[in-house]
């Protein structure tokens, strides 16, 4: 039977596997393992209840420093008429933890009574006096831990199941065991495959990739309570791959077999599962993640390993780990899997989505606001950083095209959701003195999550009431002045403030050496120039027409004004390869891709702010740092950036 890459829904796959496991015996708790207290055991599973063997206390103990005494002596003892007991007789002296005399049934704490000599005289030798005096009278068992107080022999202390914290493993040794029986690790082997993988640390060159993905699946299945073993990089050599996968069967309850799973020519993955056991399932109707392969791989003693050949692109990696790996490990240690804190909010953009597959969308969380937001993140698979971001994921189910902006969506939250309260949202034009601000925020207990839509779907959003900042930087053509105009515009009924930020030197890209000898705008005209450009709307092909008018340029002189980029670094990218001479953009791209740099311009981006988070306690630290001297300093040291006007209210 060759099944190839049929996306079949999640919950079918997950029965095809589920059955395969009932009929290997691998559906339950792979086994179980007796451990010392003092060994790591937090984290791991119990396997069998704890029963308590003694009590705890296992004798009626002082809870104070002081006297054991029977309260019925003491009984009607008052300020005016104290009782006096001789120690010896009537009292005894005891320390916290002490068993209590078997005639005892109270304590008084020692700085309770008055120490007396012989005499009658008060003493010093407050622990060995003659008597002592109580002006009041105590109830019985009064600051005695009665026997099994804490545990009574026979209770149960934890259920099979439990997770151990630090707090059980004291419980577990109070209840007199010096060892606890926990559930056996899942062996899991991890196999990285491609010819264009390099090891971590190794030098990079173009077409090579460095693998991290065995590093994030080893950690997640360690974290999930599995041992993770590692093997080397494969190269797409369709008989080492099976050689490898055959021998980490004999050793391992599970492999994960990384890449090789779609229908690329050096895919092997799903034909070596189909070689060496079955092959149960060739894609997931999920995104990212769709090509996971689930198989059983038969072992020599007609035992089966079962396999996971979990999407090479990264972010589908994780996600299968989070799918099918956690509730794999969750079912062989014993413990429910991990249920995600779930919310409700608004999404901020509308979005697109496969009809056939549950599509994984990764977002960003906060409250502006009444209103719990989230704005989506890229949804690559294989952009890592997207998933590093994110506060959750919104899965749009299958059979649905998308969803409108503004549409209330159920979050799976990374995060506790009272981070979500001490969050600022910036969405607008993204800059990097903002990647600096949210580090500086974190010292606050603020996080910042920004969202890039260009300054232009900033002004939108504040619009809509559903951001505390944005971004922005629009040149106004007609005056030269930055983002009055705009947000006048835009904003028309809107009480909002502009705060003053950085100002950013644009200038053109070249390559290094300077080949064509370019100066300046006017050499855009030259018949041996060729020229990129940024797309319409975005602030730097703005910037660049309004200077073209200025010299009186039309975009027809100009070889190349019509080939777009989407950023600044596509631009410097196009550069560096050669396929342009140059382009407008700012000195971190340059610098980005080492490239020479001629600055022609300032311009101005600062944060349009509504009034009413001015006041807010939230943006507070936001304004402090405006004025930080070690803040601005950071800031000014990125390349080509001025902050004089940070912190001045422009409006
Ligand atoms: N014709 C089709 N092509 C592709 C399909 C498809 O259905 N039809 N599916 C796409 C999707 S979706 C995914 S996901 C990927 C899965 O591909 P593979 O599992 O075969 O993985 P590769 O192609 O080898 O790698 C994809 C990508 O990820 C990088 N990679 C791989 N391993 C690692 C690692 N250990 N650490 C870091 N990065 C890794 C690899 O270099 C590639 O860039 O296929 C699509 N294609
Ligand atoms: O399924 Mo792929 O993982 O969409 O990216």
């Amino acid at each position: 039977m060759s099944i190839y890459l049929q996306d079949i829904p999640l919950n079918e796959a997950l029965a095809r596997f589920d059955n395969a496991l009932k009929k290997a015996s691998l559906s339950g708790v792979l086994g179980e393992e007796t451990v010392e207290l003092h060994e790591h055991l937090v984290g791991r599973v119990t396997a069998k209840p704890v029963w308590a063997r003694i009590s705890s206390p296992h004798y009626h103990a002082a809870a104070m420093d002081g006297f054991a005494l029977r309260a019925e002596n003491v009984a009607g003892a008052m300020p005016t008429a104290p009782v006096i007991l001789t120690v010896g007789q009537q009292a005894a002296y005891v320390d916290t933890g002490d068993p209590l005399p078997l005639w005892a049934n109270a304590v008084v704490p020692i700085e309770n009574v008055e120490a007396l000599d012989k005499d009658g005289q008060i003493t010093e030798d407050a622990r060995r006096p003659h008597s002592i005096r109580l002006r009041a009278a105590l109830p019985p068992w009064s600051h005695v831990r009665p026997m099994g107080e804490d545990i009574v022999a026979t209770q149960l202390v934890l259920p099979s199941g439990h997770v151990l914290r630090p707090v059980d493993l004291g419980a577990i040794a109070a209840a007199g065991h010096d060892r606890v029986v926990v559930s056996r690790k899942p062996r899991v082997a991890i196999l990285p495959t491609g010819t264009e993988l390099i090891e971590i640390g190794q030098p990079v060159e173009a077409g090579k990739i460095i693998e991290f993905n065995s590093l994030v699946l080893a950690a997640q299945v360690n974290q999930w309570g599995g041992e993770a073993v590692r093997y080397p990089i494969s190269p797409d050599e369709y008989a080492l791959i099976r050689q490898r996968v055959r021998e980490a069967a004999e050793k391992s309850d599970l492999i994960l077999l990384n890449a090789g799973s779609s229908a690329g020519s050096e895919d092997f993955s799903a034909a070596v599962v189909q070689e060496l056991g079955e092959l149960l399932v060739h894609g997931v109707a999920v995104r990212p993640g769709h090509p996971v392969i689930l198989g059983m791989i038969d072992r020599q003693d007609g035992s089966r390993c079962p396999i996971i050949g979990v999407p090479g692109y990264p972010v589908s990696a994780a996600l299968t780990g989070e799918i099918f790996i956690e509730p794999l490990l969750a079912r062989w240690l014993g413990r429910p899997p991990h249920k995600p804190i779930e919310i409700e909010a608004k999404i901020t953009r509308k979005l697109t989505s496969p009809p056939g597959d549950d599509d994984y969308v990764r977002v960003v969380a906060g409250r502006v606001g009444d209103q719990l937001l989230v704005a989506p993140l890229s949804r690559g698979a294989g952009v890592i950083t997207s998933l590093v971001r994110s506060d959750g994921i919104v899965v749009l189910p299958r059979g649905i095209q998308g969803i409108e902006a503004g549409s209330r969506v159920k979050v799976r939250l990374y995060r506790q959701p009272e981070e979500l309260n001490q969050t600022i949202f910036a969405i607008g034009s993204h800059d990097i003195s903002l990647d600096l601000l949210a580090q500086y925020l974190s010292t606050y207990g603020r996080r910042l999550v920004s969202a890039n839509v260009g300054s232009q779907g900033g002004l939108v959003a504040l619009r809509r009431g559903e951001t505390h900042l944005a971004g922005c930087h629009l040149l106004d053509a007609q005056t030269g002045v930055y983002n009055l105009a705009a947000v006048q515009q835009y904003l028309p009924d809107q009480k909002v403030r502009i705060l003053g930020w950085v100002n950013r030197v644009q200038g053109l890209l070249v390559a290094r050496g300077n080949p064509k000898n370019i100066k300046g705008l006017q050499d855009l005209v030259r018949e041996d120039v060729i020229f990129t450009n940024r797309q319409r709307g975005a602030g730097t092909r703005i910037l660049l027409d309004y200077q073209l008018s200025l010299l009186g340029i039309s975009p027809a002189q100009i070889r190349g004004y019509g080939q777009e980029e989407y950023t600044h670094l596509a631009v410097a990218a196009a550069i560096a390869s050669g396929r342009a001479d140059c382009g407008l953009g700012i000195a971190a791209a340059a610098v980005a891709l080492d490239l020479e740099f001629i600055p022609l311009f300032e311009e101005e981006y600062d944060l349009i702010i509504p009034s009413v988070y001015t006041e807010d306690d939230l943006l507070q630290p936001l304004f402090t740092l405006a004025q930080d001297e070690d803040f601005r300093k950071a800031v000014a040291q990125l390349p080509g950036y001025e902050t004089s006007r940070m912190g001045r209210w422009i409006l």
